[in-house]
């Protein structure tokens, strides 16, 4: 190497270790106890943990948390922090905290539902896409719900008639994702009549995000292999969003996607009255004859006066918040499924509690359950509590960003910026609330203290930011385990000790 290649790496050395002294003894932060490594560089700890280690930090987390307590530092400007009455003051309607731009740019797209990080932005967009998703529209939804039910209990009977077996991960995820893309684009996509049912949008989802925690590690990589690929449609690192934004994968892995906005946009742009008519009330016949079947979400987000101060997206900006909402509405749910119906089948007393309830309230099996009846049965309600205490749908950090006028933690005041990261998975887990945190508990919900309980149930989130889907999530729990367990004993079969580990990808996976 010459002197002078020599001189530039030396100085960089110099460079690098003075920051990490910096960072180690003299940053604002290093007053909190955590990983060394986290805080010299973020995203060597973040690539360690949940590149490498395969989603594995929030475990990691959980461990430097039992050592050290509530506060911990897992990055150069980052804290987690588990301590549930700090999360609850975090998530207060004025708190001013607001989501770490830099996270969410690699986990979801900007100026969708959930990737948007500007506050009053976010309030346009939400208020667009309430009524779609509000208790009200669910409650219209729930007829539609409880036929797609129906439908996968045809298949379930063909299993029970041929004494064979039956996927419930497969046809959990075909069930919510027949039911929100009904929602979300109007039609359907068909998994459940699929023989195996088949869901291309999960296969995709799932290799997109098990390669999902790079972006985060490496953001200006990240930014600039999403330029490429953008640009000459080459992928040159895996990431999630790389794959997502990749010409291919929109072209052919769900063509059914696009392909359905495209036609469901030319329908209705072909027929000006109908366009003219898309007033921010939501559509009231799901299947005008001769047209697409409407779409709330698609109606309201194309319609300037859904909100004051929406701006209709672009094609593409529309499809980044459809794919989002296909995202939010498919995976999540499901997987609280797949956990729950586990979890009832793996312990006799619950189990038996669960069944008896339902056939004594709604003994004949070929009536399906209403959602109606469903809300009304306490302990099919407290069971699915547990489960999404316990699921883990979206078990990790939410990074959080310190307002301008900074945030007083135990006496300190945190700098404006500083980020600060809670996960449900500790949230739902942590000791001062619930008893016996480890334990399926149902009855836990159906004490005196339930309300209390209630309020400290991170796994929806809380706050202006809390989920937009919960009560549609409800309806399908609801509705889907009410009617499959009255109606079948089911008995896991080949499901080994570790097949329902998970880990954290973002989404549980
Ligand atoms: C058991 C199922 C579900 C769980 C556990 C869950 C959990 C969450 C969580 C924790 C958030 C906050 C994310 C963040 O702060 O970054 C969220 C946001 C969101 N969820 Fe869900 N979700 C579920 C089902 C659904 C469904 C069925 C939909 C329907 C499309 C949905 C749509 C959304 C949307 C649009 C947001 C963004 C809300 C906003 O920021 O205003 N979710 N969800």
């Amino acid at each position: 190497m010459s002197q002078i290649g020599i001189a530039v790496v030396s100085l960089y050395a110099v460079l690098w270790l003075s920051r990490a002294i910096y960072r180690l003894y003299l940053h604002p932060l290093s007053r909190y106890p955590g990983s060394p490594v986290a805080a010299v560089s973020t995203s060597w700890y973040e690539w360690y943990w949940n590149y490498y280690q395969n989603g594995q930090m929030i475990f990691e987390i959980e461990r430097l948390h039992r050592i050290h307590g509530p506060v911990i530092r897992i990055g150069v400007n980052d804290l987690h922090i588990s301590d549930p009455a700090v999360y609850q003051d975090m998530t207060r309607v004025d708190s001013g905290f607001t989501k770490d731009p830099y996270f969410y740019q690699f986990i979801s797209f900007p100026h969708t539902s959930i990737g948007e990080t500007d506050p009053a932005l976010h309030r346009i967009r939400r208020k667009v896409l309430t009524p779609a998703l509000s208790g009200t529209r669910v409650q219209e939804l729930a007829p539609t719900i409880v036929a797609k039910t129906e439908q996968l209990m045809r298949r379930f009977d063909a299993v029970a008639v041929s004494r064979s077996t039956i996927s419930i991960h497969a046809a959990a995820k075909a069930f919510t994702m027949d039911i929100i893309s009904k929602i979300v684009l109007g039609q359907e996509m068909g998994c459940i009549a699929e023989p195996s049912f088949r869901n291309e949008f999960i296969d995709f989802l799932h290799a997109a995000f098990s390669v999902g925690w790079m972006a985060p590690a490496f953001p200006r990589l990240s930014s600039m292999a999403i330029a490429v690929v953008e640009r000459t449609g080459v992928k040159i690192i895996p990431l999630a969003l790389v794959d997502f934004k990749r010409v291919d994968f929109l072209l052919t892995t769900i063509p059914k996607c696009l392909g359905i906005t495209e036609r469901y946009l030319a329908k209705f742009d072909a027929n000006h009255a109908l366009t003219a008519s898309i007033a921010p009330s939501l559509p009231t016949s799901s299947d005008t004859p001769g047209l697409p079947s409407r779409s709330a979400v698609i109606d309201m987000l194309m319609n300037p006066a859904s909100a004051k101060g929406h701006t209709v997206p672009t094609i593409s900006e529309l499809n980044d918040e459809l794919i989002m909402l296909l995202t939010a509405g498919n995976d999540t749910t499901s997987n609280a499924m797949v956990a729950g119906i586990h979890r009832i089948c793996s312990d006799a007393a619950v189990r038996h509690r669960f069944v008896d309830e339902l056939r004594t309230h709604s003994p004949a099996v070929d009536d399906p359950i209403s959602y109606e009846m469903a809300k009304r049965l306490p302990y099919l309600n407290a069971t699915i509590k547990e489960i999404l205490r316990l699921a883990h749908p979206l078990p990790g950090r939410l990074p959080r960003v310190v307002p301008a006028q900074g945030y007083t933690l135990y006496g300190h005041t945190l700098e404006a910026r500083t980020v600060i990261h809670t996960s449900a998975y500790i949230l739902n887990r942590h000791a001062d609330i619930f008893d016996r945190p480890d334990e399926f508990d149902p009855d836990r919900w159906l004490g005196a203290d339930s309300a209390r309980l209630d309020k400290h149930l991170a796994t929806f989130n809380r706050g202006v930011r809390q989920c937009l889907g919960k009560d549609l999530a409800w309806c399908e729990l609801l509705v889907l385990l009410a009617n499959l367990f009255r109606r079948f004993e089911l008995a896991p079969v080949g499901v080994g000790p570790g097949d329902m580990e998970w880990a954290d990808l973002v989404l549980t996976v």
